[in-house]
C-alpha cells in the first residue's frame, strides 16, 4: 500500500526539535486528503516532503514507489503539482498568464528559453478554461486579485499532468465567492476519471472541497489522526487536536466547526 506516498518514521530536525516527528502515512492512488493543524503543527513540512523538496533527517519517503533523495529529487518533481503562496511568490509580477500556466510543465517560474509545442498551449488555454479563468491569458500575474492567482497556481501545478497534486492553503486570503469558486473547481477536479491523488493543507474545516476521502490531524509534528475522513473528522478529534470543544457538522459533503458554547 502507499503506491503514490509512503513515509515510514519520518522526523526532520530544526532548531533542535523535529518538526515532524516519527511520522507513518500511505497515500494510496485516487485519495484525496486534507491536513489539518494548529499554526507551527509541521504541515508545510510535511507537504515539502511530500513535494521532495524536503528531505527527512531520519526516516523513508517514497513517492510513486520511488525511494526519494536528494539525488533524484528533480526526476521526481515532474510528477508532482504544487501550488503555495511561496510558489506564487516567486513569479514576476509581469509574467502574462499564458506563460505562467505553460512554464509550470517545467517546474521554472519565468518564461525563459523553454519550448513549447501547440499541445502545450492548448493544454494551458484548457486548463485556465477549467478552472475558470480562460479569460485572463493575456493579463500580468502582478495584475489578478489573490483569487483569481490561486486558481492560476492551481492550473500551473496541473500543467506537467502530474500523478500527485499538493495544495498548500489555496484558499488563504479569499473572499467568501472567490473561496467557493475555487473548492466548486477542486471538486470538480476531484470527480474527474484521470485526476491526481491530491494532498491539501489548510487551516479551516470549511475550506475542504466535497469528494475529499481521507484526513490528518498534526499537532506539534506528529500525525495525530489519520484515516478516512468521517473517522477522523468528529468534534472529539478535532477538538484534541486544536485544544477546544467543538461541534462539527458535514451537509453536502462540506464541513463547518464552531467552538460548543455553555
Ligand atoms: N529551518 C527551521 N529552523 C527552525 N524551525 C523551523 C525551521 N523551519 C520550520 N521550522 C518550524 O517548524 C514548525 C513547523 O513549521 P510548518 O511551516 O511546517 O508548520 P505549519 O503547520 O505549516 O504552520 P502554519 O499553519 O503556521 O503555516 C514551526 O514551528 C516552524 O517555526
Amino acid at each position: 500500500m502507499g503506491d503514490v506516498l509512503q513515509l515510514k518514521q519520518v522526523s526532520v530536525r530544526r532548531g533542535g526539535r523535529n518538526i515532524v516527528d516519527h511520522v507513518d502515512w500511505s497515500v494510496d492512488e485516487g485519495e484525496r486528503w486534507v491536513i489539518l493543524g494548529p499554526n507551527g503543527a509541521g504541515k508545510t513540512s510535511l507537504i515539502q516532503l511530500a513535494a521532495a523538496r524536503l528531505f527527512p533527517t531520519s526516516g523513508g519517503v517514497e513517492i510513486l514507489g520511488t525511494p526519494v533523495g536528494r539525488a533524484n529529487a528533480p526526476e521526481l518533481h515532474p510528477l508532482i503539482g504544487l501550488t503555495s503562496s511561496a510558489l506564487d511568490a516567486r513569479i514576476p509580477g509581469s509574467e502574462r498568464i499564458h506563460d505562467v500556466v505553460r512554464t509550470g510543465a517545467y517546474g521554472v517560474t519565468t518564461h525563459w528559453r523553454e519550448s513549447y509545442d501547440e499541445e502545450d498551449d492548448r493544454r494551458a488555454r484548457g486548463l485556465l478554461a477549467s478552472l475558470g479563468v480562460g479569460h485572463l491569458a493575456d493579463r500580468t500575474f502582478a495584475s489578478l486579485s489573490s483569487g483569481e492567482r490561486k486558481r492560476v497556481g492551481v492550473a500551473r501545478a496541473l500543467m506537467p499532468d502530474p500523478e500527485l497534486l499538493l495544495l498548500d492553503e489555496p484558499a488563504s486570503g479569499l473572499d467568501l465567492g472567490g473561496r467557493e469558486e475555487l473548492l466548486d473547481s477542486l471538486t470538480t477536479l476531484a470527480h474527474e476519471v484521470y485526476a491526481p491523488s491530491m494532498i491539501l493543507v489548510t487551516h479551516h474545516v470549511e475550506e475542504i472541497p466535497a469528494g475529499f476521502t481521507h484526513a490528518m490531524l498534526m499537532k506539534d509534528g506528529t500525525a495525530l489522526h489519520a484515516g478516512p475522513i468521517d473517522d477522523v473528522m468528529t468534534s472529539e478529534r478535532l477538538g484534541q487536536c486544536f485544544g477546544l470543544v467543538l461541534d462539527i457538522e458535514k451537509s453536502g459533503g462540506r464541513f463547518a466547526a464552531r467552538a460548543r458554547t455553555a
